[in-house]
């Protein structure tokens, strides 16, 4: 093992050393150096010979191996440096953000500004550390992740901040404006994604998972990201979309009103989510490789910014709203540098175009190193020296954190082959000059508006609140908020470690702090008593109140007691009506039951009727066509009897004329007298008379014991008038109901007769005797009895009996009497000639 020869004089760090003006001259501004971390990536072979080893947590040697080139010449065979940390091959990835990044994203939230950059020769593990890969996320993206878990729950919720151009913000206070922006942002970013996103960066895990310390509850926070590539000494955007078209177009570095360097025209897109970050890195690398081949590079030569910018603003009193003033803004930003590798010129390979190429970017790489070490020798020397910032690029951008103010980190990422000894040693050496720069300590850069501290927080208490009285007690008319009841005694302490020689000083401002807490703790107490008599007055008023509520709430209750057992009753009233009313359409329900079974019967009934009826007709033209046929033979039978009659009359009529003969021949003395017959009917009465001569027949009116009247032979019936008759018939005879009726026109009409008068002093010449019984099947049989009066000799009046009519009523559906089944025919009236009878009447008188 080789002795260590000489050894690099350990660093004591320096104090805050007060800095001239900007870091070159003048103020006693108290600094900090720029914290340089070291990390020694593991040997690319286990073959590889090392010539690097870490002897400590901060301290690494060197070992020039025997193929360097300052082996023979140098006597050094080892070198120290001595770093804040070295991170050893083992360290993860984490380590390094946790030791190195983490605070810087926590002052970036406090409003600091930072710079960290990767520094070393290529290969040598910058990239992996800054971005890292898929497994091994690196700084960038565990940042970034820290950042939005800390700021989640203070997210602007609207696109309310807006890039004005000049590295500045406005707030965008009306809505729609802010809506506008926030669409024309999605839609580049839906852009984008479309274009470039790998869906392996969209769908990135978190990495980081603890939140920072830093956050301020009263302000609401929007970050911004912009993705540069700085290659031969111009810086073109990545995130332009030009870029995918192919046609790069260098960006101009400038300085804001606030001193400070920033792209002028960079694309910056505001970002709300780790994803949404990851995506648009994902971008710019792609259209970095693109760019990369357009310009025909490499990546180890050229320097990737990605610039985190975060804005943030205070909360308005009533904890809901950003307070509308520009001024208020308070814009912070932490640049990720990963600069190409710092090979030497001279290295083999590097010839021709691509020599050039590495000595434009060795020289931006010179000029940073040349700004670094002007920058110490001022600090040292107190001297005025210019640093030639605007030599490159790259250095001009980072002029504001070296001159500026703000926390600025390098890690020296080292590849420990023996290869590498020679760009390694430079590397180391330019590591530990840039340790000795000193930045000035950041000093607080938020605005303070002079709210009072908590008042987002008291704002949602207040909300909660609220809406548990809203949900038990109904909308509240007056929703003022009186924030000031939020008592804080200002802002949080400031960081302070006792620990560093600027002990005094921090001291000094402690008590400061203390004593405007004191008296800040004072006006509070003065306020607190205040509103404790307030409080205590409106308590006494609610009490008050109260009790005449309570008194109100008494009787209240009586008569909500009194309803109540109103509505009890009417309950029970309901419940007997509502089982009443089903009774009551139970029984509806079998009534319309029996009023369907009833008609539906009604229905058969009428049917059935209806069926009658029609048979009944049939039956009726039938029956209509028997009596047409039964008339008309009775017709004929009664014309063949009115014939055999009328021979017959006429034969009696013949046999009367001849007796007539007979008789008139006896009366003029030349016959026997024969007795006459009046009629047929009479015959058997009539005895024959025995002449008074012997020898003679003669005819007598036979001498009844009753006496029978003789007939008046020289009566005549005067034919001049008209005939007279005598109606002999019952009180109250049945009607009829006939439709022949017996034809009598001059009647008189008589019940009964008493004495001859009644015949003879009628002057008829006519009688009818009318009766009326039931036949044997119980019909009305009417008969009239029609005759003659006939004077008699002795002054009284014989009636001779010669006809008989016979009127009965039959039912057209009973069968005729003795028919034989026959049916009579639509008259219902039997007429009948009868045998004449004689009958005589002695004179009454
Ligand atoms: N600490 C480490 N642990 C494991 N692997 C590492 C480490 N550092 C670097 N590597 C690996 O070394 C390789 C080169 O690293 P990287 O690309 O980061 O180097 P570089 O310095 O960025 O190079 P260039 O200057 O060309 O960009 C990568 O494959 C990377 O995975």
């Amino acid at each position: 093992m080789k002795t260590m020869r000489q050894k690099t004089p350990i660093k004591v760090f320096p104090r805050a050393t007060p800095l001239s003006s900007r870091g070159n001259s003048g103020s006693s501004l108290p600094s900090d150096p720029v914290q340089v971390y070291c990390r020694v990536r593991p040997l690319p072979c286990e073959s590889d010979l090392s010539c690097l080893r870490v002897t400590a947590p901060n301290t690494v040697v060197l070992t020039p191996p025997e193929i360097a080139i300052n082996y023979k010449i140098s006597n050094l065979k080892e070198t120290q440096y001595i770093f804040k940390h070295v991170f050893e091959p083992s360290a993860g990835q984490h380590e390094c953000y946790s030791t190195v990044a983490q605070p810087l994203v926590e002052a970036l939230v406090r409003g600091k500004n930072g710079l960290l950059f990767t520094y070393g020769v290529t290969g040598s593990g910058k990239t992996y550390t800054m971005t890292g890969d898929m497994q091994h996320r690196g700084i960038m993206p565990r940042c970034l992740d820290a950042l939005f878990r800390t700021i989640a729950d203070f997210q602007a919720k609207k696109f309310i901040f807006k890039p004005d151009r000049l590295n500045g913000f406005d707030i965008l206070s009306d809505a729609d404006a802010a809506l506008e922006r926030q669409a024309e942002l999605h839609s580049k970013l839906h852009r984008v994604r479309r274009k470039d996103t790998d869906p392996e960066i969209a769908s990135k895990a978190s990495v980081e998972p603890s939140e920072l310390s830093g956050i301020d509850e009263d302000n609401i926070y929007s970050v911004f990201i912009t993705y540069v590539e700085v290659y031969n000494n111009s810086v073109y955007d990545l995130l332009e979309e030009s870029t995918i078209q192919k046609t790069l177009q260098s960006k101009m570095v400038r300085e804001d009103a606030n001193r400070n360097m920033f792209v002028h025209g960079v694309t910056e897109v505001e970002v709300k989510t780790m994803e949404e970050a990851l995506e648009v890195f994902q971008i710019g690398q792609k259209r970095k490789r693109v760019g990369h081949t357009i310009l025909n590079a490499e990546s180890s030569r050229s320097h990737s910014v990605f610039t985190i910018r975060l804005v943030q603003a205070p909360v308005d009193n009533n904890g809901e709203h950003v307070v509308q003033d520009r001024n208020a803004v308070t814009v912070s930003q932490l640049s990720l540098v990963d600069l190409a590798g710092s090979e030497r010129t001279n290295r083999t390979g590097n010839t021709g175009q691509r020599l050039r190429e590495a000595g434009n970017i060795n020289n931006s790489l010179m000029t940073l190193r040349t700004c670094l070490e002007i920058l110490r020798e001022n600090q040292m020397t107190g001297g005025n020296k210019k640093v030639p910032y605007r030599e490159s690029k790259v250095t001009h951008l980072f002029k504001n954190y070296f001159d500026g103010e703000g926390h600025v980190r390098m890690i020296v990422c080292v590849n420990p082959r023996a290869e590498d000894y020679d760009e390694t040693a430079q590397v180391m050496k330019f590591a530990e000059m840039t340790q000795d720069v000193q930045i000035a300590r950041p000093t607080p850069v938020k605005v303070d508006v002079g709210l009072t501290p908590g008042r987002r927080k008291a704002n949602q208490l207040y909300k909660v609140a609220l809406s548990d009285i809203e949900r038990r007690h109904g909308e509240v008319e007056n929703k003022e908020i009186d924030l000031g009841l939020v008592y804080s005694l200002g802002p949080k302490f400031p960081e302070f470690k006792l620990s560093g020689p600027e002990a005094e000083n921090l001291i000094q401002e402690l008590i400061k702090t203390l004593e405007n807490r004191i008296l800040k703790r004072k006006s509070l107490v003065d306020d607190f008593d205040a509103r404790q008599d307030t409080f205590r007055m409106n308590l006494h008023k609610i009490e008050k109140d109260n009790a005449a509520l309570k008194s109100e709430n008494v009787s209240i209750k009586g008569v909500l007691a009194q309803s109540r057992q109103k509505i009890k009753a009417m309950e029970n009233k309901i419940v007997i009506y509502e089982s009443s009313i089903d009774d009551l359409n139970r029984r509806n329900r079998t009534l319309e039951e029996r009023v369907r079974e009833l008609n539906a019967q009604l229905n058969t009934k009428t049917q059935q009727l209806n069926q009658k009826e029609i048979e009944k007709e049939r039956q009726r033209k039938k029956y209509n066509s028997k009596i047409a046929v039964e008339s008309e033979k009775m017709s004929r039978e009664l014309e063949l009897k009115l014939q055999e009659q009328k021979n017959k009359l006429k034969q009696e009529i013949d046999d009367k004329n001849e007796r007539l003969m007979l008789v008139s021949k006896i009366i003029s003395g030349q016959t026997p007298v024969k007795p006459v017959a009046r009629s047929n009917s009479v015959d058997e009465l009539a005895t024959p008379v025995t002449s008074r001569t012997a020898g003679s027949k003669a005819f007598y009116t036979p001498r009844a014991a009753r006496g029978v009247a003789v007939a008046n032979p020289r009566h005549r019936r005067s034919r001049s008038t008209g005939e007279r008759w005598l109606e002999h018939r019952a009180a109250n005879p049945v009607p009829l109901g006939t439709i022949m009726q017996p034809y009598i026109p001059d009647r008189k009409s008589v019940t009964a007769l008493n004495d001859a008068q009644d015949v003879t002093g009628a002057k008829a010449s006519k009688y009818c005797l009318i009766t009326q019984e039931a036949d044997t099947e119980g019909e009305l049989e009417t008969k009239l009895f029609k005759g003659d009066i006939i004077p008699t000799t002795g002054g009284g009046a014989q009636v001779i009996l010669n006809d008989v009519e016979l009127l009965k009523q039959y039912s057209p559906t009973r069968s005729p009497p003795g028919g034989g089944g026959r049916k009579r025919t639509s008259s219902n009236q039997h007429w009948q000639n009868g045998a004449s009878v004689v009958a005589s009447a002695p004179p009454m008188s």
